[in-house]
């Protein structure tokens, strides 16, 4: 999770209100202080920190909880929709043909975010095409070429030009049937004179629908200071806060922001092309506060799906919920779940598997199952197809060869098919359960899932929210 050193704080100050029905001034005091030092401490600005506490406090104390509402839920909630409140909105982005321009200052991540999001919208169905028009910079090229071919979307760029505006120009036309135009244009180390004629040259030629200022988190509040200086001189549409996965003061950056009155459109979480998020402000405080983000899970459930079906497309994955489950079948499973990012973003966006949980484990728990699932996957890629139809069929001999023919122990075999036993019993038993069964367990497993201690009291979830706040 962005923000991890945020979010557990948080998380453990609410926690200290478990078991209480009703909070007194003094719980109020207390909690506020450690939600201040919290936000303070990820750098978010002392006047925001002190807005927020006084409602936090003032609403704590003189708003009555729901009926059945413990008194940390009834805090959670305030906490929640004031941080949803200080973060701000989503840029509005339609999935439909549009240019965006990205400006920047050197290194704030605008080429490796062109790429990210050309990424995120084909993903979207759409088909998108970077314009890399950066002759500052040497070796901007090579790497907006490379970055592009790993995202597999269209790219137009022409090392031999040195003016930016014709290479803008000559891009529209040689990918005009792209949907989506994605300008990234160079950086300087401030803005510059230079630096602002030349976007407003491209500007020109492009008239892109929107213009997003992409800047690196790790400028904590001084992203006030440039989104203002570059809204002034070229007038942004959003930011794309970039390296969030890289800093504690992430707070700052965000905050800030929402602070001169723009939106944040998508955050960089990693140096690979699938580390992208839409900013989704309820979702993301929801994760921060450890209750999951099922509107992000689905989305990733859905594309490592489509993925895994596309690879195989004599696998459907609604077929184990019919048939038996075969190794093949766990194998598919594992491809998908890797294809849906890190585990630990994952877990965090599980209602009541992220946060708290999360911070019980011990701190390579993420890095210990992933090397697992890896080295499964190598065992499965040592087994016969009938073995992999038939894992009953695999005894000590079996045994011995698939872990000479792989290179693990034969432990970690025995260990693959205690796993696959588990899962194949796990599904048999949804296989028995009806409709309505089904639908009861996820609306346990949601109930639950809010931020831990039964936050199911607090209305419906799903939606555009996270867990119970939905
Ligand atoms: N960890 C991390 N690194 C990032 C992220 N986004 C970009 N980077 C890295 O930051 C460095 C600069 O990124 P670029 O995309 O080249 O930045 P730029 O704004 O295009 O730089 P100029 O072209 O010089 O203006 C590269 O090493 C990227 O891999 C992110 O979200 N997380």
């Amino acid at each position: 999770m962005v923000l991890d050193n945020l979010g557990s704080s948080l998380r453990s100050s609410l926690d200290k209100l478990q078991g209480k029905s009703r909070l007194d001034e003094e719980d109020v005091e207390e909690i506020v202080k450690e939600i201040q030092r919290s936000l303070l401490s990820a750098d978010v600005e002392v006047g925001l920190v002190m807005d927020l506490s006084s409602s936090i406090e003032e609403r704590a104390t003189e708003e009555e909880p729901p009926a059945g509402t413990s008194a940390r839920d009834h805090v959670l909630r305030i906490v929640y929709e004031e941080l949803v409140d200080l973060v701000g909105e989503s840029t509005d982005l339609p999935l439909e043909s549009q240019t965006i321009l990205l400006a920047g200052l050197q290194g704030s991540g605008k080429t490796t975010s062109a790429a990210k999001m050309a990424w995120w919208f084909s993903k979207k169905g759409l088909r998108p095409a970077v314009i890399q028009t950066d002759t500052f910079r040497p070796g901007a090229y090579d790497q907006a070429k490379q970055m592009c071919e790993r995202a597999e979307v269209d790219f137009y760029g022409d090392p031999d030009e040195s003016d930016p505006v014709t290479i803008a120009r000559d891009g529209l036309e040689a990918t005009e049937d792209a949907d989506v135009h994605i300008v990234d244009t160079a950086g300087r180390h401030a803005l510059e004179d230079d630096l602002i004629a030349e976007i407003e040259e491209i500007e020109s030629v492009v008239d892109p629908d929107r213009s997003l200022l992409v800047l690196d988190a790790a400028i904590g509040q001084g992203a006030k200071e440039q989104a203002r200086e570059f809204d002034d001189a070229i007038g942004i549409g959003g930011v794309v806060v970039t390296k969030l996965d890289g800093t504690a003061k992430g707070g700052g950056a965000l905050t800030a922001v929402n602070e001169t009155g723009s939106s944040i459109a998508f955050l960089g979480t990693g140096e690979t092309v699938q580390d992208i998020e839409r900013f989704e402000p309820n979702g993301f405080i929801s994760r921060l506060l450890g209750m999951g983000d099922l509107k992000q899970l689905s989305e990733r459930v859905e594309r490592a799906m489509a993925e895994t079906e596309e690879e195989e497309d004599d696998w459907d994955p609604e077929d184990i919920m019919e048939g038996s489950f075969t190794l093949k079948d766990m194998q598919k499973q594992m491809e998908a779940m890797n294809r849906m990012g890190p585990l630990d973003q994952v877990l965090d966006m599980i209602p009541g598997l992220g946060g708290g949980f999360k911070d019980q484990l011990p701190d390579d728990a993420m890095d210990v199952t992933q090397d697992r699932m890896r080295a499964f996957d190598v065992i499965m890629d040592s087994m016969t197809d009938d073995e992999l139809e038939n894992p009953r069929s695999i005894g000590a001999s079996r045994t011995r060869r698939i872990a000479r023919g792989s290179g693990k122990d034969e432990e970690t075999v025995r260990e693959l098919l205690e796993q696959h036993k588990m899962m194949e019993q796990t599904i048999q038993q949804f296989q028995g359960m009806g409709d309505g069964d089904m639908q009861r367990m996820m609306k346990k497993l949601q109930n639950q899932g809010g931020g831990g201690g039964g936050m199911g009291g607090l209305g419906g979830g799903g939606g555009g929210g996270l867990g119970p706040f939905g």
